[in-house]
């Protein structure tokens, strides 16, 4: 079957001409309509069209425009950003894009770390959620017309995931009314925040209050930092740019230092702690309600982890098709590489863990909608899972598909090493989302901490029923389960791979718990104790946030199977659930034959069965990345252009190196003609 109908996207950047013909083919033989998975994907046709729309008026517009990125300076890219911003801001009023929805569409087409992404992404969501109802009609019009630009300054030279021990100081003084913010030390200087450095004139400050020498906890207050006039820093106030990082050039990540800087009272964010003016303070009620932006901002990330992962995939599976190298025998034709069972074995795990996290992010979009529903309304019952989930599952998402990326340009051999091919920069702007909102070790720590709980829980009272995701806890006997998976058939049953996932996790919690006690009954104490199994409580919290993936994937397919989705986007994205649930049994294998849950009886048939998913994934390869429905744009590659046209893309591409400017190289004349005109 071909696919449905072609999609509505311009061909920028690549060089124009005739497409490859391998391409042409592969997505001749493509086993289902691919414009039908794209709807699936991005929520229905009218949706998906709407997205085009705004993915072709940016990747038409020369203010968007890419290719030239390489050749800019870390000034001239933020500069250059700074034009998008205006740029992105004119586009707004011209096509009336004033919903956050359709400015989050119009963000994510632009495609770049701008320099107004922490005031949309984190300020404006702070002041949602932990301004009153007078400080949202002060601040919110101003923020979301850019009459102010602002920032979350949470993180300090001397700490960012000890969010206890930030030092900045803001002491409330009653004979004016005011906070005094201050940095006491070198280690409180605000270090990291996006868009800090030049751009932001206000800023979400956390910092310890104190009221009368009592120390009351971390609080967020909001600083304004520069001049509206001149966008000079105002008195007391030292700010800049930390200077050059891994990537994220376009991004002013700013240091700022308090000295003795005074606010009024009500610029303390006072939804659920308040200090009134006699400096009584009514504490909030729940201790890390002030820590709610961060939730919301993994969940974000968990939801992007699929679509960054999709374009790396995207990138080499078309490279992979137009690359030929060797020919399985003499006289033959080169082979495509995509025809090696090793490049199929390297990127089409990746391609199924794209699809995936893209049911992952539905998920935890869902459970954040839910849980923001419990908070208006003064339930905080959800928060601990809420955290819990999104920390483990944040972890997991951006670690693999950090690595993935990077697999991705490996396996697109010497030019995926050449930025043009976009992988590079995909990977220096992604891995830092590892450590950002939270480190992903520190996350792990969280979810494993609260799992050993729930554990502990269940096993002290038998018949404690638990919540959906982690109600396999209260299963003790299933640790006395194995597999029965003896088949290749067998490894295809949900049921079955659900099962090995639940009981790998299920052993590390209880392996972790027994562990514990073993360490108090040493003489530790449980603090000691816990520092003794760290690591494995980063492999719990793995264990369970692949359960989660998993589980939900399944439960998609189910979903669309009982809405009646057609057979050929059932039978494919059966597929590469399969794959995405025996390729990670696979890549940790040590973990299910440790505790003898499998055995060489188990494992023949899954790899036997594996090759099979690889070898039926492959003639819709390329149908299976074009559903993602990328712009040339979007990708910014020479490798993944949608006509295949690489050589001749990467060929243009090239002679706008500066260096190609001239014929004769700058510093010919001082450094090469000397010693090639010297006497021998
Ligand atoms: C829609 C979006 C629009 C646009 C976006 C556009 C662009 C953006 C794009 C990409 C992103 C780009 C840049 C990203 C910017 C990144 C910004 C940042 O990095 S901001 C700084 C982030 N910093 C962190 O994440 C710090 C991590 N540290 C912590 O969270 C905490 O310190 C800790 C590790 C959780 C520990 O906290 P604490 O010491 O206070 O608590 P305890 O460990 O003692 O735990 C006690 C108890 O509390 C529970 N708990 C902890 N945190 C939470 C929480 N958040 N919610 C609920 N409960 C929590 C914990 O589990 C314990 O529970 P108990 O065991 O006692 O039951
Ligand atoms: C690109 C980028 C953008 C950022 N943007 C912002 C922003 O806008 N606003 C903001 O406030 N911050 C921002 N940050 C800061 C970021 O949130 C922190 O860097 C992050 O939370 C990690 O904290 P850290 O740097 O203190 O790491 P550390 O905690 O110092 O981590 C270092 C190592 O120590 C380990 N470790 C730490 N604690 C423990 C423990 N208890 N047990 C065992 N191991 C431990 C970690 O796993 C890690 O391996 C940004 C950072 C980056 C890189």
């Amino acid at each position: 079957m071909s696919s449905s109908s072609k999609p509505n996207l311009p061909v920028t950047n690549a060089v124009n001409g005739p497409p490859n013909a391998d391409l042409v083919r592969e997505r001749g033989a493509a086993s289902f309509p691919v414009r039908d998975l794209t709807y699936l994907v991005y929520g229905g046709q009218e949706r998906t069209e709407h997205l085009e729309r705004i993915a072709n008026m940016v990747a038409s517009d020369p203010v968007f425009r890419k290719t030239d990125r390489f050749f800019l300076s870390r000034t001239e890219q933020y500069r250059r950003s700074l034009e998008k911003v205006r740029h992105y801001k004119e586009l707004i009023a011209k096509h009336n894009l004033h919903s956050e929805l359709d400015q989050q569409d119009l963000r994510q087409a632009i495609d770049e770390d701008l320099p107004i992404g922490l005031h949309v992404g984190m300020f404006i969501p702070t002041i949602v959620g932990q301004g009153t109802d007078e400080q949202q009609k002060k601040w919110l019009p101003l923020a979301r017309a850019y009459k102010i630009i602002g920032t979350y300054a949470q993180t300090e030279l001397g700490h960012g995931s000890f969010i206890r021990g930030l030092e900045t100081v803001a002491t409330y003084d009653k004979s004016t009314q005011e906070f005094v913010l201050n940095s006491p030390t070198l280690t409180a200087t605000k270090w990291w925040p996006g868009a800090l450095g030049k751009t932001s004139t206000h800023c979400v400050v956390f910092a310890r209050l104190v009221i009368s020498d009592r120390e009351c906890g971390v609080h967020p207050f909001m600083v304004q930092l520069r001049s509206l006039e001149n966008h000079e820093p105002l008195k007391g106030i030292t700010v800049g740019d930390i200077g050059p990082k891994f990537a994220y050039e376009t991004m002013d990540n700013g240091f700022l230092r308090f000295d003795h800087v005074r606010i009024p009272r009500d610029h303390m964010l006072m939804r659920f702690a308040q200090v009134a003016a006699d400096g009584t303070y009514s504490t909030p009620p729940h201790s890390k309600v002030s820590y709610a932006t961060m939730v919301f901002m993994r969940a974000y990330i968990i939801g992007t982890a699929s679509s960054t992962l999709a374009k790396a995939v995207t990138i080499a599976v078309r490279y992979s098709c137009v690359r030929k190298q060797f020919p399985l025998r003499s006289g033959e034709p080169e082979q495509q590489i995509l025809n090696y069972q090793n490049q199929q074995a390297a990127l089409f795990p990746l391609l199924a863990t794209a699809y995936a996290f893209h049911f992952t992010g539905n998920y935890i979009r869902q459970m954040y909608s839910d849980f923001v529903r419990g908070m208006r309304a003064q339930d905080f019952s959800v928060l601990p899972e809420m955290h819990a989930t999104s920390a483990g599952l944040k972890s997991l998402t951006t670690w693999i598909a950090s690595a993935g990326i990077e697999t991705c340009r490996a396996s697109c051999g010497g030019h995926g090493y050449s930025k043009l091919s976009g992988l590079p920069s995909l990977y220096a702007n992604y891995i830092p989302a590892c450590t950002y909102e939270g480190d992903n070790t520190v996350m792990c720590f969280q979810l494993a901490r609260y799992l050993l709980k729930l554990y502990g829980k269940a096993q002290a009272k038998p018949g404690l029923r638990l919540p959906g995701n982690v109600s396999y806890l209260e299963k003790s006997t299933l640790l006395d389960e194995r597999c029965d998976a003896s088949t290749e058939e067998l490894w295809l049953d949900p049921a079955r791979q659900l099962h090995a996932y639940r009981n790998r996790a299920l052993r590390l919690v209880a392996n972790c718990a027994n562990r514990l006690v073993a360490e108090m009954q040493k003489g530790k104490d449980e603090v000691l104790a816990v520092e003794a199994i760290k690591s494995d409580m980063v492999k719990v919290a793995k264990a369970h946030s692949y359960y989660v993936v998993l589980n939900n994937f399944v439960n998609a397919i189910e979903q669309l199977r009982a809405s009646g989705t057609s057979t050929p986007i059932l039978r494919v994205l059966k597929t590469l659930c399969d794959l995405f649930a025996l390729h990670f049994i696979q890549a940790d294998l040590g973990d299910f034959l440790e505790y003898g849950y499998l055995s060489s009886l188990h494992t023949e048939p899954l790899h036997a069965q594996i090759r099979r998913l690889l070898e039926a994934i492959r003639p819709d390869a390329v149908a299976l990345v074009d559903a993602f429905n990328f712009t040339d744009h979007a990708l910014g590659s020479a490798l993944g252009v949608h006509n295949g046209r690489v050589y001749e893309t990467l060929f243009e591409w090239a002679q706008q190196e500066p260096l190609n400017k001239t014929q004769v190289a700058p510093g010919y004349h001082e450094y090469i003609k000397p010693f090639l005109l010297a006497k021998m």
